[in-house]
């Protein structure tokens, strides 16, 4: 078997390089290389906000192969824990009074997501203030030397993407884009986000938001997406019932 020291400079430069580009990751992480994260939220207005209905959500997904979920708030995150080992990221919506950022908006809330079972915390990473005027690079930081698990850096621009990995973010997800008032007009998904982080950080990009058709898929990854989470157009059947009924001809 060759070692490192055997190998000519040449081949040694290679693997340099193979090495770079392909960093090892943590296995939670690697999981959800090239595949489907399902977003298994309802919010409160929705018939199927709940646990239970959540938890099934998960479970239905998984049976169509999904890698991964991504579950809101504590009782929804454990009861989608006891039903799955794959990897969840847990985010908690917290909207506060006077504040735009309401995804994990602070330390307490990434706590209590993480306590309930989640493996990856996604957080707001936008440049808008935070409640409690938390720094993300501290966020960050006592996520992971206090929780102990990965970050995942929710983002609506390019720079707020490359910012926050170099704040510690360990992932970096396109959720936010066109749901800030700087990028209200931007199309979703966000593809053109996609491709720029991807080829402008090193942390894995995760194509989030307005995924709705296997085209919309095929797109993102073809960007340079490392893995795809899609929400509403799997898990809101009151949106896809409204898109099919929108498109009948001649509706009265
Ligand atoms: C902006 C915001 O709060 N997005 C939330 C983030 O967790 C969810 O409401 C979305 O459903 C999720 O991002 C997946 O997106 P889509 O449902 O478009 O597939």
């Amino acid at each position: 078997m060759s070692t490192r020291s055997e190998v000519s400079p040449g081949t040694q430069s290679q693997l340099l390089r193979w090495e770079e580009q392909t960093p090892t990751l943590p296995p939670r992480v690697e999981a959800l290389r090239n595949g489907i994260i399902v977003s298994c939220q309802a919010s409160p207005e929705s018939p199927l906000h709940g646990p239970r209905f959540m938890a099934a959500m998960a479970q239905a997904a998984e049976m169509g192969g999904a890698v991964g979920f991504r579950v809101n708030g504590p009782d929804d995150v454990s009861a989608v824990r006891a039903v799955t080992a794959r990897p969840i990221i847990g985010i908690h919506k917290r909207p506060q009074p006077g504040f735009e950022v309401y995804i994990t908006p602070d330390f307490g809330s990434a706590a209590a997501v993480v306590r309930a079972g989640a493996d990856i915390v996604a957080v707001d990473a936008t440049q808008r203030p935070r409640p409690g005027a938390e720094r993300l690079e501290d966020l960050i930081r006592r996520i992971h030397e206090e929780l102990g698990v990965m970050v995942m850096a929710d983002i609506a621009t390019v720079e707020e993407g490359v910012r926050a990995v170099d704040a510690g973010a360990d992932l970096v997800a396109t959720t936010l884009v066109g749901f800030t008032p700087y990028t209200r007009d931007e199309p979703k998904p966000a593809v053109h986000v996609v491709r720029a982080l991807a080829g402008r950080v090193k942390a894995p990009v995760i194509a989030e938001g307005g995924i709705w058709t296997v085209e919309d898929v095929r797109a993102v990854f073809d960007a340079g997406a490392f893995a795809a989470v899609i929400g509403s157009a799997i898990t809101a059947p009151q949106l896809i019932t409204q898109r099919f009924v929108g498109a009948v001809p001649n509706r009265p």
